[in-house]
C-alpha cells in the first residue's frame, strides 16, 4: 500500500468493471462495488441484471451502473484497468453471453478477476483460458474442486499450484487459511477467521482486490497484500461482533488504510 499523491485524480487509482449480479444474486454485485468504492478504487462502474439498478444506485451512489446488454459495455470493459467477473452471476443465458463478451475483450495488461459463477461457467465449458496473463481466480474449495478437478480433500499446496501453473494468472485458494499461489509461489494469509464465514464474504474480497490492482498494479504480492487487508478488516469487526457482516467489513476498510498508509509513511520518513 502506498499513500495517496498529491498530483492525482480518479483516474490514477483504477477504472474498475464490476460484472456481477442475475435477478437473485443483487447483493453481490452491491457488495463487490462496496468494497471495491471503500479500498480506495478511483472509478467503479457495475454491470448487473436490470432489476438491480435502482438498488445499487440508492445503496451506492459512487458507484456507477449499467445493464449487461447496454450498448456502452463494451467500450466500458476495453477502457478498464481492471475487471471483475462472476460474483452472484448465476448461470443464466445472459450469464453465458456476458461472460464470453468479457473473455473477449479483456486483455493484457488489462486484470481480469474472475470469481463465484464465473469458475463454475468456466468449469463446466471445460476451457479456463482468457486473453490476459494478469487474471486471478478466486475459487472456493467446491469451485476450485469444479475448475481444476482436484477433490476438496486432495487440494493441498502442490497439487493446487500443478493446476495453477496450466491457467493464467494467480489464484486465490480460499479457505481457512486462504492461499495465494501460482505455478512456484504460493502466500498463506495470516489473518481472518469463522466470524468470515457468511455469504458475501468472498464477493466483498472480489472489490478489494479489483482496488488493490487498480491503485497499486498486479502482482501476486499486492493481491496477498488485498486478501490479508479483506480479513484483518474482518478481524476488527469480529473482535466485537459474533459475525463479520460483509457490509461492516467494508465498512472497515477506509479507516485499517488510512492506518496501513499511514504507518507506511512514518517508516519511510525514519529511514
Ligand atoms: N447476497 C448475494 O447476492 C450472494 C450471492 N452469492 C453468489 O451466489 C453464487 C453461488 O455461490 P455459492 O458459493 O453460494 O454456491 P456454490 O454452489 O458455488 O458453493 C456452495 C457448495 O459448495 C460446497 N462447499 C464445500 N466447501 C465449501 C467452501 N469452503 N466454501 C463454500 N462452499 C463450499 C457447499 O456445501 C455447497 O454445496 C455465486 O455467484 C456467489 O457469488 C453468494 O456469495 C452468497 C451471497
Ligand atoms: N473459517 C474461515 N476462516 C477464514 N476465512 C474464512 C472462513 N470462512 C470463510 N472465510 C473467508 O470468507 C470468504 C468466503 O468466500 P465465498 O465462499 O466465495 O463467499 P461468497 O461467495 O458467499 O461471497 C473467503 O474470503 C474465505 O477466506
Ligand atoms: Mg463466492
Amino acid at each position: 500500500m502506498r499513500p495517496r499523491q498529491e498530483a492525482s485524480y480518479k483516474g490514477t487509482y483504477g477504472r474498475i468493471v464490476i460484472v456481477a449480479g442475475d435477478v437473485h444474486f443483487g447483493g453481490a454485485a452491491i457488495m463487490s462495488a462496496t468494497a471495491a468504492v471503500n479500498a480506495g478504487a478511483g472509478l467503479v462502474t457495475v454491470a448487473t441484471a436490470a432489476a438491480n439498478h435502482a438498488p445499487l444506485h440508492a445503496r451506492l451512489p459512487e458507484a456507477m451502473v449499467c445493464t449487461w446488454d447496454d450498448a456502452l459495455l463494451p467500450e466500458l470493459l476495453a477502457r478498464a484497468d481492471v475487471v471483475v467477473v462472476g460474483p452472484g452471476l448465476g448461470d443464466g443465458a445472459a450469464a453465458h453471453v456476458v461472460l464470453e463478451l468479457v473473455l473477449a475483450t479483456v486483455t493484457t495488461p488489462q486484470t481480469l478477476i474472475i470469481d463465484g459463477s464465473a469458475i463454475d461457467l468456466l468449469a463446466t465449458g471445460g476451457d479456463a483460458q482468457t486473453h490476459t496473463e494478469q487474471t486471478v481466480w478466486t475459487p472456493h474449495s467446491m469451485e476450485w474442486q469444479r475448475l481444476s478437478g482436484i477433490p476438496i480433500a486432495k487440494q493441498t499446496v502442490s497439487q493446487n499450484q500443478e493446476f495453477a501453473a496450466t491457467i493464467p494468472g494467480l489464484v486465490v485458494c480460499k479457505g481457512a487459511p486462504t492461499v495465494t499461489l501460482d505455478g512456484q509461489r504460493a502466500i498463506a494469509n495470516s489473518t481472518g477467521g469463522p466470524a468470515m464465514a457468511t455469504g458475501g464474504s468472498g464477493d466483498t474480497l472480489t472489490g478489494v482486490l479489483a482496488a488493490f490492482i487498480g491503485q497499486f498494479g498486479f502482482s501476486i504480492e499486492v493481491v496477498a497484500a488485498a486478501v490479508w487487508v479483506h480479513s484483518a478488516a474482518a478481524d476488527r469487526v469480529a473482535a466485537t461482533h459474533y459475525v463479520a457482516l460483509p457490509t461492516k467489513v467494508s465498512a472497515e476498510l477506509g479507516t485499517l488504510m488510512h492506518e496501513l498508509a499511514d504507518s507506511d509513511t512514518t517508516e519511510e520518513e525514519e529511514q
